[in-house]
């Protein structure tokens, strides 16, 4: 398949991404103080490098484990399956847990995932996403902290691919494809 031409704009600078996380690894620290030892899931594979940087920014006892999800379904219907591609190595039974996202968009992954992790039992669940595009959404879901909320652009960079590339990129930018006017 030939891959439409397109360029990259900055939407979110690495400076900026980093002053963000540290700030919100302050609140998740005050959410969690006290914790036995928290873990830290984070979804694969567009959250590997927020992940990353939000446990190093953390001051707590910390697990991290990754789960592989794939959300398909009709595009039509509102609701949508998601397949396992990954599960958890470890047990979140009575634990805390923190769900590490990178995006949400239509909101059918991280609703899902909520679901499956809550059928397991964990003591406390919460919720990251560093991105979100609310414009975008199909079902009713806000995870506990939000990096920054987006228009509805197609995002690359700091993990996030455009059809497996541009995950290296140590920024957000913006899609803009140079054939349309
Ligand atoms: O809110 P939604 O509309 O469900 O979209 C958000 C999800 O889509 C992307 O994952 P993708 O399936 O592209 O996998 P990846 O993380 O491996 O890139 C992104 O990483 C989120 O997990
Ligand atoms: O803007 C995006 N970029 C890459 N993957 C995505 N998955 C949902 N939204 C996006």
């Amino acid at each position: 398949m030939t891959q439409r031409p397109y360029t990259i704009d900055t939407l979110i600078s690495a400076k900026r991404i980093a002053a963000r996380v540290e700030q919100l690894a302050e609140e998740i620290h005050d959410e969690f103080e006290g914790t036995d030892k928290l873990v830290v899931v984070g979804l694969l594979r567009g959250s590997f490098v927020f992940i990353a940087d939000v446990v190093r920014e953390l001051d707590l006892p910390v697990e991290v484990d990754f789960l592989e999800a794939s959300s398909y379904g009709n595009a039509m219907e509102s609701s949508r399956e998601v397949r396992i591609l990954k599960d958890l190595r470890g047990e979140i039974a009575g634990r805390d847990v923190l769900v590490v996202e990178d995006i949400v968009d239509t909101g059918h992954t991280l609703t899902q995932v909520v679901k499956l992790l809550q059928a397991k039992d964990p003591k406390k669940l919460r919720t990251i996403a560093l991105l979100d595009k609310p414009s975008r959404r199909e079902v009713d879901i806000k995870a506990d902290w939000t990096g920054f909320e987006i228009p509805d652009e197609f995002v690359v960079g700091y993990g996030i691919d455009f059809a497996q590339r541009n995950r290296n990129l140590p920024y957000i930018g913006s899609v803009r494809f140079l054939d349309e006017t």
